[in-house]
């Protein structure tokens, strides 16, 4: 049987919501990650120091006693009243890693998000003088932009000031889903990165659409077509140091998915490193997985590489149907369909 030893690996962009579900968000997350960069896209929103310190106390609470101990890294949500004397205690401290830009009405829970990015300005300063990064959740979101072009718009409008206006400011374009991103990302300089889902890297929309509407397959910013999903692949399999692992585990209950009008987010954290090796195994790069997975975030973020490492084995599964989700139950990505690697 095929095995692969990496480095553990770390997720750099995860959802672990809050209260009930953080047991089963928590135990999913710990089986190996090391690290995880947590969203703080609750309501209401992560929006400083007391606020993260709280919520990682929480997580804290709900980490399994026995294994792998997970590291909650905290993210603040900035919005239009954000001052830049809390960036400033929250990057001093040992609690807050970095802050998340959501463009207002951009994704799930973005409505306190920033409304003028402009006017955030002197927020972006204080992150550039103290070497907080910047994530941005890169989306324009005007109504008339159609949703495929909303990634590469926010790019020319938005990102490419940002970056003239801050050229040491630390940013990573959260879970990329273009080759305009891919493109931008790599012509930027050291201090500019991106996560890549494994989402992303597997599917494209005609995954989504074509043959019956999958609405598992919904999440934002939305699956491209094919080109991009190249694109992302040759990315990550690249050995750039600017492309690391963020699985953007979003999980949503499945009443909420399959329905009239359903969330975006898919649940992968059940799977994730499963789901990274066979992508970059179909892409005949399986030698490229540690490095996207365990070496590139923690040297981007100036923290060090873990020092363990994780056994998968190749080896077919069946993905669960459905799994609990609190009092909820949820329909995780390719649940009831093979999987191709598992953890020894
Ligand atoms: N990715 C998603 O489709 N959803 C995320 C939010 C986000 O990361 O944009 C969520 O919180 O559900
Ligand atoms: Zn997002
Ligand atoms: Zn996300």
């Amino acid at each position: 049987m095929q095995t692969l030893e990496i480095t553990r690996p770390d997720d750099w962009h995860i959802h672990l919501r809050d209260g009930e579900v953080l047991r089963h968000t928590v135990a999913d997350a710990s089986r190996y990650f090391g690290r995880v960069i947590v969203m703080p896209n609750l309501t209401p929103p992560v929006r400083n120091l007391a606020e993260a310190t709280a919520y990682r106390q929480r997580i804290e609470q709900a980490l399994p006693s026995t294994g792998n101990r997970l590291q909650p890294l905290m993210v603040l949500y900035l919005t239009d009243n954000t001052q830049p004397g809390d960036i400033a205690a929250a990057a001093a401290s040992d609690v807050v890693y970095a802050a998340k830009l959501y463009p207002a009405g951009a994704t799930t829970n973005s409505d306190s998000g920033v409304t003028n990015i402009e006017k955030l300005y002197p927020v972006l300063e204080s992150m550039e003088k103290h070497g907080l990064p910047l994530l941005v959740h890169g989306e324009v979101t005007d109504a008339e932009i159609d949703i495929f072009d909303r990634e590469a718009q926010f790019i020319d409008r938005y990102l490419r000031q940002i970056c003239k206006q801050f050229p040491a400011l630390k940013l990573v374009l959260e879970h990329i889903t273009t080759a305009d991103a891919v493109q931008f990302v790599s012509e930027s300089g050291d201090n500019v990165a991106a996560t890549i889902t494994a989402h992303h890297l597997l599917y494209n929309r005609n995954h989504m659409l074509a043959g019956g509407i999958r609405p598992h397959y919904y999440c934002l910013p939305i699956l491209k077509r094919n080109t991009h999903q190249q694109a992302l692949i040759a990315a990550a399999s690249s050995g750039s140091p600017k492309f690391f692992l963020g699985t953007d585990s979003a999980p949503h209950a499945r009443n909420r998915k399959e329905t009239s009008c359903g969330c975006a987010g898919c649940y992968t954290a059940y799977a994730a490193i499963e789901l990274y090796a066979e992508a970059f195994e179909t892409a005949g790069k399986l030698d490229k997985l540690e490095a996207f997975a365990s070496f590139y975030g923690p040297d981007f973020y100036g923290l060090p590489r873990n020092s363990d490492s994780i056994i998968l084995q190749k080896k077919s599964w069946i993905a669960p149907e459905q799994l609990p989700l609190g009092t909820d139950t949820i329909y995780p990505l390719r649940g009831g369909e093979q999987l191709h690697w598992q953890l020894a």
